[in-house]
């Protein structure tokens, strides 16, 4: 459904070049539900505005919907459906105008607008709100809205930009219901940028990792997961027992990163819950009584620590990326 090859854009200025996305390659098939997780300013919406033919690549190709981009530019806007980051709904226009105005904007009729904008407030919890005020919905409804305007033409690929930005939990999770259901009951191909991790990894079939304009990760959640460094097992044991455990510990197939505390030792093993018998069979064995013990299993942000040298929600916060 989308296929990139080196694509980059480069914005220059009179006092200076930013490489905003540094020739990426991308690759999503259809009906797949695929995010592009980054940090601020590291070329997610750069990324989605060349794949949508909002901006021009400076370098590279790529068939989007099967239209190229670069020489079909109407063909592949047909085909996509595009939700920006303030989305594009009018404050003081009513929703049913909205849905009817998008619809004309893609040819359809107006009988056809209103039936496919029934169908869409349907199906996005919009039923009852067709004659309220762009700017009396709440966080959740207008972002719901504004997914509906994305797909009245019913794209086969749909790209949102930061979908849950600013919501609160409840309409989060909400949100994410929806759009699995486009996928997974109206076979919609979904790509979307966020910088939440949670949500790359409760929503996305795969993920790609952007950190300043480059792909540095890319896979299944899991997959990413767990070619990081394997579990962390954190093992509280009586101080006089440490050294002893954390010996232990490193012979255990497999394991890394062995570190102690006065009372607790912490290592990495590919799987934490089939080294965990291995490891109470021989701290019994050598008579140490384990006080605690936790399990974590890799998150996204110890992937782009171990891509980047950096944690995700540390390289939010760098100056100026915003
Ligand atoms: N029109 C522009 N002119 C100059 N620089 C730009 C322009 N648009 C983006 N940039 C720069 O390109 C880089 C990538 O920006 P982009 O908006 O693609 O990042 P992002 O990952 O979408 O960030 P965010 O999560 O904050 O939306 C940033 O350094 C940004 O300042």
């Amino acid at each position: 459904m989308i296929e990139a090859r080196g694509l980059a854009r480069t914005f220059k200025s009179r006092s200076r070049t930013v490489e905003a996305v540094r020739g990426v390659d991308i690759d999503v098939a259809a009906g797949e539900l695929v995010g592009f997780l980054g940090p601020n300013g590291a070329g997610k919406t750069t990324t989605l505005r060349m794949l949508t033919t909002l901006l021009r690549p400076s370098a590279g190709s790529a068939t989007v919907a099967g239209r190229d981009l670069l020489t079909d530019s109407l063909g592949v806007r047909r085909q996509i459906g595009y939700v920006a980051q303030g989305g594009g709904s009018a404050p003081e226009c009513r929703v049913v105008e909205e849905i009817e105005i998008q619809g004309r904007f893609y040819g359809l009729s107006k009988a056809e607008s209103i039936r496919r904008g029934r169908a869409l407030a349907e199906h996005l919890d919009l039923d009852g709100l067709e004659q309220r005020l762009v700017r009396t919905l709440s966080g959740g409804q207008k972002r719901r809205l504004d997914i509906a305007l994305g797909l009245i033409h019913s794209p086969r690929l749909v790209f949102l930009d930061e979908p849950t930005s600013g919501l609160d939990p409840q309409s989060r999770a909400n949100l994410w219901q929806h759009i699995r259901s486009l996928r997974d009951e109206h076979g919609v191909t979904v790509f979307l940028t966020t910088h939440y991790l949670d949500e790359a990894d409760a929503l996305c079939d795969r993920v790609l990792v952007i950190d300043d304009g480059t792909i540095v990760a890319a896979g299944s959640p899991d997959e990413l997961k767990s070619t990081v460094s394997g579990d962390g097992v954190t093992v509280g044991v009586p101080a006089e027992s440490t050294v002893d455990a954390a010996e232990i510990a490193g012979h255990l197939p497999g394991a890394h990163e062995v570190s102690t505390t006065e009372d607790t030792v912490s290592f990495r093993v590919p799987r934490g819950d089939t080294a965990l018998p291995e490891l109470l069979r021989a701290l019994e064995a050598k008579g140490i009584a384990m006080t605690s013990i936790q399990v974590q299993r890799p998150s996204l942000d110890d992937v782009f620590l171990t891509v980047t040298g950096r944690s995700l929600r540390d390289a939010q916060e760098v100056p100026g990326a915003a």
